[in-house]
């Protein structure tokens, strides 16, 4: 009987399985493509796993003409770049470096998926970072923190003997992207990645994606001098301490001969660092650094840094590395978070980009949607990135883009790296939700390229994955395009931030004050909401957080009518009734805002309906889902927002505005159990 069942489910899931669309390949996606040229159509000299894989791909997917992979030493200062050129019957790609070949080849699959012209192509790319870099914070018990696809991907009771086929994969996809380095832990880390059983378990993995250009990094725990060998501490001034990270960078290159490097969170969050024997950032960098440099490694080391304090938390990171600037050896990096706060829809710029002078910075994003709706919400990522990158610090005058500060443009660094938080999991389709794998491939595609348009991107991404035809390119794209500020508008509008309930950053808690707790954990400390008014007084007659900034910004987001409104709750406490540009009050302009997010989703849920025909039945049911979730959300968030902050500013809502469909005492009894902290 028990069998009979078993082959009954089995009949019963044969068929789905041979209709649904396999999210696992990405953007990778051939469906009409059985076989790709012969052998004999390709020409190569030399063989390497590189170029082995470049081949194959090619006589799977490629249909065009004759391709020749030819490795041009004289194209040195190209980095990983290349060139390719056409005639009707042969593509030449040329690169100094077998990466460089593989990168075209995905190039010019990319063009044939893309349905674009691939005669008379004379083509030079170069990237715009040396390291591009994805950070997983994939715990070594399978969990990720801020992961919503599932468990890791890394099989560390598996490893080093049983090897998942998803690793090829992962290495792949990220190959195609030009993504060439992946730190593979969590910041906040175990000391036990460092034993030599982990070792030996990372080096299967780094054997793995080496062929894919791709190096791996560990994050690493300051105190594991202490932890795991005993030693008396993990002073980085103790000679003890240094030795036994020299020794321990000996080991680790012994098995991993191009290892790249650490990433360091220390003395943030609880975390263990310098600080806690009396020494800097830099003293505590320094010391990995030293270990790493005769082998060629990198330090990332991390400016997330705030406790709970009297000083604004937007201010901290620039206080604590400003007067460090100049002292880090030139084998470290500091990877500064987009914002000053932590990864909100919207944040204004961190004022650290371009205050270290001498001292090579590089961005941290985050892909995973830790505040931006999980993988239940479509938010389309490429907008955000390009707003920060694109945004000017002047720090060296105008035109000091926080891209031309990290790209090597203004500031001549040995090494240049972009970073971003995964949002990657064992789920089926990677990502959780079928649209999160956009925001991996656009932050591959800006890290090589950041004068890319989101357009572009989500141009590529849609036709790659889905179809090319417009009647489905043109209507998602819009959604697409327009996603993050609709997810801004009805969670956070106008420059509020960090609003979110406390431990799992879902849903709203406007009226989450954390009596007894840290304040710089509680949305009240963020709104300010009051009688008069609300927003957070980054003015002089407040944090003075806006005297971090470069002349004229300072000044800029010091007046309230030259800071843009999008962030003006951000800068200022602004009273109910200020006239915004449009002649509104805040406060109607604050309910238009919230019901306008909302608006565009009930529209994002009405244009994916009719896209039925252009999707198979999985994606297109998937997606349709996780829009009815993102639809109820944005009510609740409207709801919550507009009732709670109603109390103050004793207005009605706009009479021509969607109605609430919540009591505010119900929102406030929800609960989510979604575990951690602040
Ligand atoms: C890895 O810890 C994360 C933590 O989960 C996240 O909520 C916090 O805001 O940022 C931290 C960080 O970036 O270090």
């Amino acid at each position: 009987m028990q069998n009979f069942k078993a082959y009954v489910l089995i009949f019963l899931l044969i068929p789905f399985s041979m209709f649904a669309e396999d999210g696992s390949q990405l953007w990778l996606r051939f469906p009409n493509v059985k076989n790709g040229i012969s052998a004999d159509k390709i020409i190569s000299k030399g063989n390497n796993p590189t170029i082995e894989i470049a081949k194959n791909e090619l006589t799977n997917f490629w249909q065009g003409q004759t391709v020749e992979l030819r490795t041009d030493k004289a194209l040195k200062n190209q980095k990983d770049g290349y060139t390719i050129k056409s005639s009707s019957d042969k593509i030449t790609i040329s690169s100094s470096k077998e990466i460089g070949l593989l990168y075209g080849v995905y190039h010019i699959l990319r063009l044939q998926q893309t349905k674009s012209n691939i005669n008379n192509l004379n083509i030079t790319e170069k990237p715009s970072y040396d390291v591009r870099i994805l950070n997983h914070w994939d715990n070594l018990d399978g969990t990720i923190e801020r992961g919503y696809a599932g468990y890791s991907l890394w099989k560390w009771e598996d490893l080093p003997n049983k090897i998942s086929p998803r690793y090829k994969e992962y290495a792949r996809a990220n190959a195609s992207i030009g993504i060439n380095s992946v730190v593979l832990n969590n910041v906040n880390a175990s000391p036990n990645i460092l034993r030599k059983d982990y070792l030996d378990k990372v080096k299967v993995l780094a054997d793995i994606f080496r062929p894919y250009g791709i190096k791996v990094y560990l994050s690493v725990n300051f105190a594991s001098p202490k932890v795991l060998s005993g030693l008396e501490n993990s002073d980085p001034l103790n000679k003890n301490v240094q030795k036994w990270w020299k020794d321990k960078a000996s080991e680790i290159y012994q098995t991993i001969p191009d290892f790249g490097g650490f990433l360091v969170k220390a003395n943030s969050e609880g975390q263990p660092g310098p600080q806690d024997y009396g020494r800097t950032h830099a003293d505590g960098a320094n010391m990995m650094a030293d270990a790493l440099k005769p082998y060629g490694g990198n330090i990332m080391w991390r400016a997330f840094v705030y406790s709970p304090s009297k000083e604004d938390r937007a201010k901290q990171a620039y206080l604590e590395f400003v007067p460090l600037d100049g002292k880090f050896r030139d084998n470290v990096i500091v990877q500064i978070k987009n914002g000053p706060i932590d990864f909100q829809p919207r944040e204004a710029f961190n004022p650290l980009f371009g205050a270290l002078k001498k001292t090579p910075e590089m961005v941290e994003f985050q892909i995973t949607q830790e505040y931006l709706g999980f993988s239940n919400h479509l938010a389309f990522l490429a907008p955000l990135f390009k707003e920060v990158l694109d945004s000017d610090t002047y720090s060296d005058g105008k035109g000091s883009t926080i891209a031309k500060l990290t790209d090597g443009t203004l500031r001549k660094n040995k090494f240049t790296a972009i970073s971003a938080v995964a949002n990657i999991g064992e789920d089926k389709n990677w990502t959780g939700h079928h649209f999160a794998q956009a925001n991996w491939y656009a932050f591959g595609r800006l890290a090589w390229n950041h004068s890319l348009s989101s357009e572009q991107i989500a141009d590529e991404w849609i036709k790659m994955t889905f179809t090319d035809n417009q009647d489905f390119v043109k209507p998602v794209k819009d959604i697409m395009l327009t996603s993050r500020e609709s997810v801004v508008d009805y969670m956070m509008p106008l420059g509020l931030h960090h609003i979110f309930a406390s431990g799992h950053h879902y849903g709203p808690e406007p009226w989450g004050d954390y009596k007894g707790g840290r304040p710089d954990w509680s949305p009240v400390y963020y709104h300010q909401a009051n009688e008069k008014g609300i927003g957070f007084d980054r003015t002089k007659s407040g944090s003075n957080a806006v005297s971090q900034y470069f002349p004229p910004l300072d000044e800029l987001y010091g007046n309230i009518k030259t800071t843009p409104e999008n962030l003006i709750l951000w800068f200022h406490h602004v009273p109910w009734d200020y006239k915004m540009k449009d002649g509104k009050m805040l406060w109607e302009e604050l309910a238009y805002k919230y019901d306008s997010g909302v608006k565009n989703v009930r529209e994002y849920q009405k244009t994916w309906d009719k896209m039925q025909t252009y999707v198979d039945s999985e994606r297109f049911a998937h997606v349709q889902s996780r829009l009815k979730i993102q639809t109820k959300d944005a009510v609740w968030w409207k709801d919550a927002c507009l009732l709670y902050f109603q109390q103050f500013s004793k207005q009605p809502i706009p009479y021509d505005i969607e109605r609430p469909v919540h009591e505010l005492e119900d929102l406030k009894k929800i609960k989510l159990n979604m575990g951690h902290h602040n």
